[in-house]
């Protein structure tokens, strides 16, 4: 399904309740499947949460995780120190793309019994889960840090817990952060001390309730098309000052680009405020990989140049997404060049009308260029994708004042 996006008053005026946030709740679910003493409450409504939940109670021999990344990382560690359980790990075409050997190879490391069904180093596995008895393991850290989270997460059930040892620079550190915080939450003692994580085996928890954040990416949109906007005040709920989300860096950044964010009784309040565009936008977004889209397609719109780097990680997620941004932002008008880990921008004069967003299986494309129709009428190809992480975004874009029409 295509739909056709504009929006056509002067104010962006609105409330939206953003479901809770996917990657908190990918890292909950795994700790409560260990340590059922755990209860979850503001749960992420994503496909990518659905999906991990649905394989925790499965029974069948095969899961499949579809596009879910983290679900695919943290359940090959899950099965694999599942005593007793034996399972085909699968995902979508794309999964089969997304590299896993790194992870793999630190599992082994722990005595797992891993096998790859297809092509060495990526999915389908089969996982025949074993007692791990080892408690120190090297990993490279350069790639993803969902391995590094997966290995957290297990950790504590670990007869002896575990040492991590990081080789390398690391990438997307604040979900690391976010690992180690929530470990804490529910009882659990580590540290992430230089290159070193240590995670202690858990005994004995007490019972706990942990409700989970609103997601903070998912919020990024709402950044995006207020700064795209001549007036805006939208609130979201429920988001906290004091996050674990990497990503609610979005904040400091769009202040810089006309938007600013109040507090207030576990909502946020975006606001446009006069600003004086700066002459170029250059970030460094290794932090924050998931914020790539929603700032380049901003900068897009408001004619600013834009530089952004870190971004090695983007090319094995949902798509190859720098390559992506680049085809749809090109066909816009944009001048785009990319290298392996950096996305240039040039300042642009308009937006070319009557072209239709490709978006690669990818919810954030959909997410990110939906902000334009602010601007300008937009077509995005599949709507659909935005399921992985936001199922009700075009209905909140209702909500809003967008007109949304759907195109079979
Ligand atoms: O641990 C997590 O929840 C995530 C980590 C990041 O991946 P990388 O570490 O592969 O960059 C991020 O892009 C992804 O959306 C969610
Ligand atoms: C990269 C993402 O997810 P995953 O790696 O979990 O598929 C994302 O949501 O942007």
């Amino acid at each position: 399904m295509d739909v056709q996006l504009s929006f056509s008053s002067e104010n962006l005026l609105g409330d939206v309740q953003i479901t809770g946030s996917k990657s908190e709740s990918n890292r909950l679910l795994i700790l409560q499947a260990l340590f059922p003493q755990i209860s979850i409450s503001n749960l992420s409504n994503s496909d990518d949460t659905r999906v991990l939940e649905k394989a925790l109670r499965s029974r069948e021999g095969e899961i499949d995780v579809h596009h879910a990344g983290t679900a695919m990382r943290f359940l090959t560690a899950y099965f694999a120190s599942k005593e007793g359980r034996e399972v085909v790990l699968t995902g979508s075409d794309r999964m089969q793309e997304r590299p896993i050997k790194v992870l793999v190879h630190a599992l082994r490391q722990l005595g797992a019994d891993i096998t790859y069904l297809k092509k060495e180093g990526f999915p389908p596995l089969k996982v025949v889960g074993k007692k791990l008895s080892l408690n120190e393991v090297t990993v490279e850290a350069n790639i993803s840090s969902q391995y590094i989270s997966a290995l957290m997460l297990i950790a504590p059930s670990l007869p002896g817990g575990l040492v991590i040892n990081l080789d390398g620079k690391v990438t997307s550190e604040p979900y690391i952060q976010m690992s180690l915080k929530l470990l804490e939450i529910c009882g659990i003692k580590g540290k992430y001390e230089e290159n070193q994580i240590t995670i202690e085996a858990a005994n004995d928890l007490p019972p706990v309730e942990v409700n989970v954040e609103s997601d903070w990416s998912s919020a990024s949109y709402f950044y995006s098309m207020a700064a795209l906007s001549r007036e805006a005040k939208i609130s979201l709920s429920s988001f906290r000052e004091f996050s674990y989300q990497g990503d609610r860096a979005v904040a400091g950044i769009y202040r810089q680009l006309g938007v600013e964010t109040e507090f207030e009784e576990g909502r946020i309040i975006l606001r446009k405020v006069p600003f004086k565009k700066p002459r170029s936008f250059e970030l460094d977004l290794a932090d924050s990989p998931d914020l790539a889209q929603t700032i380049a397609v901003t900068c897009f719109g408001l004619g600013l140049r834009c530089d952004l780097t870190g971004l090695h990680t983007l090319r094995i997620k949902e798509t190859d997404r720098l390559q992506a941004l680049k085809n749809e932002l090109t066909k816009l008008g944009g001048k785009v060049e990319i290298t392996a880990d950096s996305f240039h921008l040039q300042a642009s004069e308009g937006i070319k009308s009557g072209t239709k967003i490709e978006t690669y299986n990818d919810h954030r494309m959909a997410l990110a260029f939906a902000a334009l129709s602010v601007k300008t009428p937009m077509e995005i190809a599949d709507a659909e994708v935005v399921s992985k992480s936001f199922p009700g975004f075009w209905e909140d874009l209702e909500k809003l004042g967008f007109s949304v029409k759907n195109r079979c």
